[in-house]
């Protein structure tokens, strides 16, 4: 029988432990402080980023939303991060991605200041977790090395295949399960003998944005399974990388979508903040 790895409970876990920090820092008179930045309506960030605040009440966090046009220009979204930048009472900046066309993304992004930088998404930050120092560990990534320990499920000297290099993801949970002692491959498009890397993997993470994608033939018996994948489907229903129904028999463990992955980002998240206001301010 397959355990599923609930990412619900999971993460109303951790952000019921990141509730009484931050019970502790207001009583030395520290809020900590989040700013979400969306720019324009895409759908599906509108939906995210009320999720972001919907946490950040919950947990004792205040969030602030600024809120930038369609149209808005790359010099707008800039001022607007100097302007967070420079704020005392701001500790983590957020901006939602994807942003429109006329943005350079990268240039906004590398314009927060590291020590507000709760996504984890600074060259800064990524490099400190390339070279094993301290530093904001990427949200999904963090969350899916948090759903690994709290289930017990053991890393060291087994075999981890990693679907996808996106920066975000890919490439960061690679090195985190590399710094747990885990054997590491990374595998893409143009990977030539995916087939036989599947089989042989003891946890498969799945990160590519393909619905179904990985079948319960594809595993090794008895994998571990973390699903990254949040694909909307024609119905309305959302899937994830992995055949979960076809998966189910065949693994020891499987992350469900939704309710895996997907909430565990949003928990971490939290965590930042409350990191980010403790290392400002005290
Ligand atoms: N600067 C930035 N930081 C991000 O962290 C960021 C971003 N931009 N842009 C978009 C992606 C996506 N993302 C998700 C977070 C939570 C769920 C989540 O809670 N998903 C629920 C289901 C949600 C639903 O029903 O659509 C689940 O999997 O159970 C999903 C996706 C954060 N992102």
């Amino acid at each position: 029988m397959a355990k599923i790895i609930d990412g619900r409970a999971i993460s109303a876990q951790i952000k019921e432990e990141v509730k009484q920090e931050a019970k502790a820092l207001a009583a030395r008179g520290i809020k900590a402080c989040l700013a979400v930045v969306q720019v324009g309506d895409h759908p599906a960030s509108s939906v995210y980023v009320r999720n972001k605040h919907r946490a950040c009440a919950a947990c004792g966090i205040k969030s602030l939303e600024f809120h930038l046009p369609e149209s808005c220009g790359q010099e707008d979204l800039l001022r607007q991060i100097r302007d967070l930048n420079a704020r005392e009472d701001v500790d983590g900046i957020l901006v939602q991605l994807p942003l429109p066309r006329q943005i350079d993304a990268d240039a906004v992004i590398e314009a927060i200041d590291p020590a507000k930088d709760v996504d984890g998404f600074l060259p800064e930050n990524l490099g400190r977790l390339l070279i094993g120092q301290d530093g904001f560990l990427p949200c999904t990534p963090a969350g899916i090395l948090e759903l690994l320990k709290r289930s017990h499920i053991p890393l060291e000297g087994k075999e981890c295949l990693v679907l996808g290099r996106s920066n975000i993801v890919g490439k960061p949970v690679a090195l985190l399960m590399l710094r747990e002692h885990a054997t590491v491959t990374i595998a893409h498009s143009r990977t030539a003998n995916l087939p036989e890397l599947m089989r042989r993997a003891d946890i498969l993470i799945a990160a590519i944005g393909r619905a179904d994608f990985v079948k319960g033939a594809d595993l090794k018996e008895g994998a571990v399974v973390i699903d990254v994948g949040i694909n909307r489907m024609e119905d309305g229903s959302l899937h994830g990388d992995v055949d979960y129904e076809d998966a189910f028999d065949r693994v020891s463990a499987i992350t469900p979508v939704p309710g895996g992955v997907g909430p565990m980002t949003i928990a971490m998240l939290m965590k930042n903040c409350l990191r980010a206001a403790r290392a400002r301010r005290s």
